[in-house]
């Protein structure tokens, strides 16, 4: 295979430490160097729990580009930062693979449109995670024939954006196949802000923060006489992996911005 090189942005965090692994032990994929917030100049070697890899740490974006020229960058920082970085891979010509959550649509709308005016393909993947994919796509379906839902998500209390990509990702697909739709008691009364949760065309996504959870998330469906439940558990990192490799392989050949990997996994 084509040998694919690589710059990941954010290495020291949950996501990146695993991102670094799988470019290590990823035969056609060659780690360049990493962006962190600090450490400039440095090599990823010398900071401590990192990898002993002989390769530069960066703090400036675009003069890692200039300098690396890479193929891809693997975007695992924060909502604000992951923004800027995916713009700016853009600009410089490197195919974006982007796992940091909090895009709105309209940002997802004006950087496809930006991805296809430079003919650079780019991926955002709310969730890598194959099962919760399957758990997306499973809803979607479930909603055609039971459209009354609501989305428990469940993360670890590190996490910065509420709702979760993945929860925001679930009411889009659902809203794809189903009407918009009020749903509980038409009269209802929210006596303290925020008991119903978040809406979403009249779905409602609820978000739980606890130590101890990594990221899971039910979908629960209601009709008469019955309930389903659908649900998805990332007990660790490691399960994000398969789809980080995925994105990273498909990304070359793309020439806009693909959503969801729900659109590369059929
Ligand atoms: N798409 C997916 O399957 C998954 C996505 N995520 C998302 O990935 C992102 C990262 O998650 P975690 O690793 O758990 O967070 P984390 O907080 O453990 O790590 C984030 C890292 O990014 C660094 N960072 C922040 N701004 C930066 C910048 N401008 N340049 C370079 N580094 C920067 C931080 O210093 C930190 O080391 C979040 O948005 C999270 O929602 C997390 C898990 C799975
Ligand atoms: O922050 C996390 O941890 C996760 N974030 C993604 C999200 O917001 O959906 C994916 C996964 O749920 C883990």
């Amino acid at each position: 295979m084509k040998e694919i090189t690589l710059i990941i942005a954010g290495p020291r965090g949950n996501m990146g430490k695993e991102a670094v692994k799988l470019a290590e032990q990823t035969p056609h994929f060659k780690l360049l160097a990493v962006v962190d917030t600090k450490n400039e100049g440095k090599r990823l070697r010398d900071i401590s729990d990192m990898p002993a890899l002989d390769i530069p740490v960066y703090t400036d974006l675009e003069k890692c580009f200039t300098e690396q020229k890479p193929d891809v960058l693997i975007d695992l920082t924060s909502p604000e930062s992951g923004r800027v970085h995916l713009e700016l891979a853009l600009d410089y010509g490197v195919r974006p693979v982007i796992g940091t959550t909090g895009f709105s649509q309209e940002d997802i709308e004006r950087l496809r449109a930006k991805a296809e005016e430079k003919e650079v393909g780019a991926i955002i993947a709310p969730n890598f995670a194959i099962g919760a994919i399957l758990m997306m796509k499973f809803a979607q379906t479930a909603a055609r024939y039971m459209p009354d839902v609501e989305i428990l998500e469940m993360h670890h209390d590190k996490k910065l954006d509420a709702p979760s990509g993945t929860a925001q990702k679930t009411a889009q697909l659902i809203s794809e196949v189903r009407e918009a739709k009020k749903q509980g008691h038409p009269e209802e009364t929210e006596d303290l802000p925020g008991a119903r949760g978040a809406e979403v065309e009249g779905m409602r996504i609820h978000s739980i923060r606890l130590p101890g959870l990594v990221a899971h998330q039910e979908v629960l469906f209601g009709g008469p006489g019955q309930t389903l439940t659908i649900r998805h558990d990332s007990i660790n990192r490691a399960s994000f992996m398969p789809g980080v490799r995925l994105s990273v392989e498909t990304v070359l050949s793309l020439k806009t911005l693909v959503y969801g990997l729900e659109h590369i996994i059929d």
